[in-house]
């Protein structure tokens, strides 16, 4: 199952919860990118280009989705910019959004400086430009969709864990 949402809405960390719940892997796709480009995604972005992240994004995406990981995967808050990833992701069991507001995000990741895209002067105007493209977009290829604002991640887990039993019980994949 695919953990999709704007950065900071807990992918991963709400993701690791969940794979323990469910006895089951946790991969990042951001870890995996950063393995793989041997620096910090600012660093990349800075030296080499967003083009150039999502081309390696979109091929991580797709080697997980290709070859039938069965754990949970935590995706970079751009993943669903791309069509082709978008196509990706309709093809995969269980696609949750975890959804969040800006102002939640914005207090979330005050003290963020790896995310490339909110080092600028005011994240919030950008964390809501980032929702209002993005927000359809997660919608369009979710099978699920759900808000974090109150819940703490423990609940959040047992929520999608709960959510994926009763999907499984009513005969539909998870
Ligand atoms: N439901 C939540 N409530 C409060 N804080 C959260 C919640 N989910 C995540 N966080 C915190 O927000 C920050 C970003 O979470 P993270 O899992 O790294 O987001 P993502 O992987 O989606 O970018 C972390 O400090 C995390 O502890
Ligand atoms: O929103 C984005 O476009 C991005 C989000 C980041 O992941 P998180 O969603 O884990 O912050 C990371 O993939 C990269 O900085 C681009």
């Amino acid at each position: 199952m695919v953990l999709i949402g704007l950065p900071g809405c807990g992918k991963s960390t709400v993701g690791r919860q969940l794979a323990k719940r469910l006895n089951t892997a946790f991969q990042d796709t951001d870890a995996v990118i950063t393995d793989r480009i041997g620096m910090p995604i600012r660093s990349f972005f800075e030296q080499e280009g967003e083009e150039r992240f999502r081309e390696i994004e979109h091929r991580v995406l797709a080697e997980f989705l290709d070859g039938g990981y069965q754990g949970v995967l935590a995706t970079g808050g751009g993943i669903v910019l791309r069509d082709d990833n978008r196509e990706c992701l309709r093809q995969a069991r269980s696609v949750v959004y975890l959804r969040a507001s800006p102002d939640d995000l914005v207090r979330r990741l005050r003290h963020d400086r790896q995310r490339p895209l909110l080092q600028v002067s005011d994240p919030l105007k950008r964390l809501r430009e980032l929702y209002a493209v993005r927000d359809p977009l997660y919608r369009d290829v979710a099978t699920f969709v759900i808000d974090t604002g109150r819940p703490s991640v423990s609940m959040l887990a047992n929520l999608i864990a709960t959510q994926l039993e009763l999907d499984a019980a009513n005969g539909r994949a998870c």
